[in-house]
């Protein structure tokens, strides 16, 4: 490890092998076969303290990990993230001495079926063992998740908290964040807050701002608290965020001034519509990239801007819209700040900021954006989320402005540090 700082703070991992042996780690590259990793030198030591435990549990109590050719076992993955953010401890202390929040993804419908038992004892093993009470107490909860699919979704729709304290709470951008097992959340804290510490500072002040992507509204809520925002909308397919999201936006200072909503649908359904009001656009897809709608919404938005009547032919279609679900995908699911929204028509964005962790198709994403003479790429900055491996996940943080004039086509990366 390069350094002894950086650590990744939240891993999913596959659980294989029997009771007596079990495994826990990750696919090697291209197959299902698990690389066991007892001692990952990547991964924050409280998650491998806690990854002892568990194996310890397995054994003990003969939980059976899952067989994905026979699709029979218990014990299927487990998710574990880490909280540094323990007030109880001084801050020099905080990002060693941090606990985990365990998922257990069970192999059954729910916590009536009959293998459940097993279940109730390994949460009792773990919480004696690496609870309040132990020795060592790294276990900050424990969930289950019930998954019985034969796919290679590793999550199921049902979640249960069995042990600790339900909520997770981290410290992002200056902002108090749940981090539920079921909604996004970063891997690397201490590279996250790098790259939104300098992610915020692209963002002018009263700006009115789109986070498409947005998981439960970390970046959203960390520029609504920093900025003076004038509006902040965050719009995420994953309907469970919006309870993460209301539970970080309560933690917000009063009297933000910024009009803060969250919105569950498909951002690639009605790109437009998004982008229209907004003079600052975030994107952070997964790692397959932007959605070809987004993109050729991002391009001919830039480009109206510099042409406004074609704007008014072009975009306005967005405005009839009469759709019942289109309608209701637009009304906030969450809405903070009893401000009204002000209408801002005719503004679109001048700045597009990427966060890419998938860097095939940022290349391809940001080839499309810049090809057009719309958009200019201004700086790149990269995060490495997996120190000192030689494994090459970074994430990226890019920032394009709009092309004021078409001479503007040069592509300019003035920060650009892409070694690693
Ligand atoms: C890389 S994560 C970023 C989340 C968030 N920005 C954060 O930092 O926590 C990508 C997010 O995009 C969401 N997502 C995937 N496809 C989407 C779509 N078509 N429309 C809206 N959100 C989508 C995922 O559920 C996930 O929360």
């Amino acid at each position: 490890r390069d350094s002894s700082s950086e650590w990744r703070c939240r891993a999913k991992l596959a659980v294989r092998g029997t009771p007596e042996k079990p495994l826990i780690g990750l696919y090697q590259e291209g197959t299902h076969i698990v690389q066991d990793i007892p001692e990952c030198r990547a991964h924050h030591p409280s998650i491998n303290y806690a990854i002892k435990l568990l194996k310890q549990g397995i054994s003990e109590l003969g939980v059976q990990p899952f067989d994905e050719d026979a699709g029979t076992g218990e014990l299927r993955y487990v998710q574990m993230t880490v909280t540094t953010y323990n007030t109880s401890i001084p801050v020099a202390q905080r990002y060693e001495q941090a606990r985990v929040q365990v998922s257990l993804v069970w192999n059954s419908r729910d916590e009536r079926s009959k293998n459940s038992e097993k279940l109730s004892l390994l949460q009792e093993f773990l919480w004696t063992n690496g609870g309040p009470r132990s020795n060592l107490h790294v276990i900050h909860s424990i969930w289950a998740n019930f998954q019985t699919s034969t796919s290679n979704i590793i999550f199921g729709h049902k979640w249960r908290h069995i042990g600790g304290e339900a909520d997770l709470w981290e410290r992002f951008g200056g902002v108090d964040i749940c981090l539920d097992p079921y909604s996004f959340g970063q891997a690397n804290t201490l590279s996250f807050n790098s790259l939104l510490h300098k992610l915020i500072k692209y963002v002018p002040r009263g700006s009115t701002v789109v986070d498409l992507y947005s998981g439960a509204g970390v970046i959203g809520l960390a520029i609504a608290a920093s900025r003076k925002c004038r509006s902040v909308r965050c719009v995420e397919i994953n309907k469970m965020s919006k309870l993460s999201f209301e539970k970080s936006a309560s933690r917000l200072p009063p009297n933000l001034g910024c009009t803060i909503t969250w919105h569950n649908t498909d951002a690639s359904a009605e790109p437009i519509h998004w982008l229209e009001g907004s003079s600052v656009a975030i994107v952070d897809p997964p790692r397959k990239g932007l959605h070809p709608s987004v993109i050729n919404a991002l391009q001919r938005v830039a480009l109206s801007e510099r042409k406004a009547f074609k704007a008014k032919s072009s975009l306005t279609k967005v405005k009839d819209e009469k759709r019942p679900w289109i309608l209701r995908a637009r009304e906030p699911a969450v809405h903070v700040d009893s401000t009204i929204m002000e209408e801002s028509s005719g503004i679109w964005p001048e700045t597009l900021i990427y966060i890419s962790c998938g860097w095939d198709s940022f290349k391809k994403d940001c080839k499309s954006l810049i090809s057009n003479e719309a958009w200019h790429l201004e700086n790149a900055h990269a995060f490495n989320f997996f120190p000192g491996t030689d494994r090459f996940e970074t994430s990226r943080l890019i920032k394009f402005e709009d092309s004021q004039e078409q001479s503007l086509m040069n592509i300019s990366v003035a920060h650009g540090f892409f070694s690693l």
